[in-house]
């Protein structure tokens, strides 16, 4: 055994020698000769192959250098290279020059060389792989084993490669040139997930990815939708970077909002690489897209022209249109807070082929938050938390953000059952307001879009009644304590006064956030924004409709148009005040004609004064020009007179 080694260990010894002292035309010429005697084949691979770069080189970098690294025995090189590319996450190797392997393919060795050869002349140097093989296994080579080469070493680049991230801010400016390292430690095993559903997610990316064929033989192009909707904090964002790992997949986030046409919107997909994850964030925030199909530019109902922007059209082609076509293992996910305000066009299946529910924490979860956090299975306080977990709604990302705050497992459950218990008496006090108008009941008014016939006849009788206390707004002062909303108003992250906050966390609450599309980024000026909404809201609450001013409405009016030319999405308030303009217009109507009768009378009572002192009829005229009423001054004073009586 010890003398079979030897004698090989001294061939590669001859070889390598060979390679390094005899020059490369004797070498290739000597070479030549011994193959014509031999049963051997040998293909050639050189780094480029008709003018331009060899994939199969390339591939052979890759796929040589991995089993290079795991050879130990007498068939593996004599020397290796290896290094550390910023592309990759793992070391990677190669065979040094002159250095060969023998590679097992269905036990069918396959005896290949490196060989470098320095070209003075052109001061460039030639590299080139040679296979050697015995001549009946030529078919194999040709149909299975290079393209198998191919095929493997893509998987193995696939497998090392960094994550990258990549963003755009605008269409025509592209996704940012080089991406950043995705360094998002989250993964299957980490991220908590209820009961099976995480297997289920697991199980559709595997079968995704091996589904190539599938998807070929079906006539389908190989891609995948996902919706992930869920309250805040349920762990939207940290599934998406868990399935980046897990298929290393680069993630290309687009801020739909800020891609102002679809020709931008087709340029940013055109230009995603394989194997990549497309992120539309809170897609039904983020863009209109239900009132935009007809073009880039739509003016709105107030003659405003908005800013372009995706079209529905656009979106959906891009989805699964010819466009989509253009990529391969390419995966398209929403996510949303709000399932419902999605246009059903963008979520059947085909589209978004799983849709997956992020709930509020429950036990199961929280146990698996415990043992990433904590590394805690059981504990005595953990049935307490269960307990407390049934009755209140609270997110992964709270339980998390209370598990995070102590590393003493029982000092951190405490803290996190205290917490849990302040949210369940926070829930408790919004289930019983205080009394006088409820939350809902401002939220029921301002949601209302249109004044129906109750509306109407509110207005009407409030307007006339001025005591009666049944306006269609009611007193602020009336409003739910803004403790009871702090939480969420927190989680919105927008700082305005005090008593506005009950205000703003109905607005919320029922139009989403409204602010969430404003093309002011900082939220300090968006919470200005939204301050000036509330203080309108507020103003239409506390003062009865019979005091408001047409005026004061109408200036409402003018700073509603300017928050929507900054994109708040106010469209709700407009259409209110707008109808309550209208309603008030027949009063303001009346005021003005109750004026014009008493001029009237008064005009009327004046020229019967003049008729009795010409001693004639009203319909014998006066002479006099002067003191005869013009043709004009008669048909306004009958006018003016049936009106008059019209309205006595
Ligand atoms: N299911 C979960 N498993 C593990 N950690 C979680 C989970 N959900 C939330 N977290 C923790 O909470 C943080 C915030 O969660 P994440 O951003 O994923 O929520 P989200 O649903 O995307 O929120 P939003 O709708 O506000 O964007 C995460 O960084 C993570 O630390």
């Amino acid at each position: 055994m010890g003398s079979s080694l030897s004698v090989l260990a001294s061939i590669a010894i001859l070889r390598s020698s060979f390679n390094e002292f005899v020059p490369q035309e004797l070498r290739s010429y000597l070479l030549e000769f011994s193959r014509r005697f031999s049963s051997e084949h040998t293909v050639v691979v050189k780094e480029s192959h008709e003018g331009s770069t060899n994939h199969l080189f390339n591939a052979l970098v890759t796929y040589l250098g991995s089993n290079a690294s795991c050879t130990s025995s007498a068939s593996g090189p004599r020397r290796l290279t290896v290094g550390k590319n910023e592309s990759m996450k793992v070391l990677t190797y190669g065979l040094d020059r002159n250095s060969e392997i023998v590679d097992d393919f269905h036990g069918v060795p396959m005896k290949w060389a490196y060989y470098t050869d320095f070209n003075s002349a052109l001061h460039y140097e030639l590299r080139w792989y040679e296979l050697r093989f015995h001549k009946r296994y030529i078919d194999m080579v040709k149909n299975k084993y290079l393209p198998y080469i191919l095929e493997m070493a893509k998987k193995i680049k696939d497998q090392n490669r960094v994550v990258k991230f990549f963003t755009t801010r605008g269409g025509r400016d592209g996704w940012s040139s080089k991406g950043i390292n995705l360094d998002h430690p989250m993964t299957f095993k980490t991220l908590a997930m209820d009961g099976d559903l995480k297997q289920k997610v697991v199980e559709d990316l595997n079968s995704f990815i091996r589904g190539k064929e599938y998807y070929k033989k079906i006539g389908k192009v190989w891609k995948r939708g996902y919706l992930l909707y869920g309250p805040p904090g349920t762990g939207k964002s940290s599934l998406i970077a868990a399935m980046a790992n897990f298929l290393n997949f680069d993630i290309y986030n687009l801020n739909l909002s800020a891609v102002n046409s679809d020709s931008s919107l087709e340029y940013l997909l055109l230009h995603m690489s394989n194997r990549s994850i497309l992120v539309l964030e809170d897609i039904d925030c983020s863009i209109m897209l239900q009132n935009r199909q007809a073009g880039d530019h739509q003016p709105d109902n107030n003659n405003q022209i908005s800013r372009p922007q995706v079209t529905l059209s656009g979106l959906l082609n891009a989805i699964d249109g010819l466009l989509s076509c253009c990529g391969d293992e390419r995966i398209i996910i929403f996510t949303t807070n709000y399932k419902d305000r999605i246009d059903p066009a963008l979520l059947r299946a085909g589209r978004m082929d799983m849709h997956i529910y992020l709930s509020y924490c429950t036990f199961s979860t929280f146990k698996q938050l415990a043992a990433n956090y904590l590394d805690l299975w059981e504990h005595d306080l953990f049935s307490c938390v269960e307990e407390l977990i049934k009755e209140v709604e609270v997110s992964p990302a709270d339980v998390a953000g209370e598990l995070m705050k102590n590393t003493d497992p029982m000092t951190s459950l405490e803290g996190l059952i205290k917490f849990l218990e302040i949210k369940k008496s926070e829930a408790k006090s919004l289930e019983s307001p205080p009394l006088g108008l409820q939350g809902h009941e401002i939220k029921s008014e301002l949601d209302s879009n249109s004044l129906n016939e109750k509306d109407k006849h509110q207005l009407r009788k409030s307007c006339k009644n001025p005591d009666s206390g049944d306006s269609t707004f009611q007193n602020q002062k009336e409003v739910k304590s803004p403790a009871a909303y702090s939480t969420s108003l927190k989680e919105k992250e927008y700082t305005i006064k005090a008593e506005f906050q009950p205000i703003l966390e109905a607005i919320l609450s029922k139009h989403g956030d409204i602010a969430a599309n404003c093309s002011l980024h900082s939220l300090q000026c968006r919470s200005s924004f939204l301050e000036i909404v509330c203080g309108i809201v507020h103003t239409l609450q506390a003062t009865e409709i019979k005091n408001l001013q047409l005026l004061e409405l109408k200036s409402m009016l003018s700073s509603i148009r300017d928050l929507e030319s900054v994109e708040l999405e106010v469209g709700w308030l407009r259409q209110k005040l707008n109808k309550i303009i209208q309603a008030m217009l027949p009063v303001e109507q009346c005021d003005t004609l109750q004026e014009f009768k008493s001029e009237n009378i008064q005009d009327i009572k004046e020229m019967g004064r003049k008729a009795e002192a010409c001693n004639a009829d009203t319909l014998t005229l006066p002479k006099d020009t002067e003191t005869i009423p013009s043709t004009d001054a008669k048909l306004r004073c009958f006018s003016h007179k049936s009106l008059v009586d019209g309205l006595l």
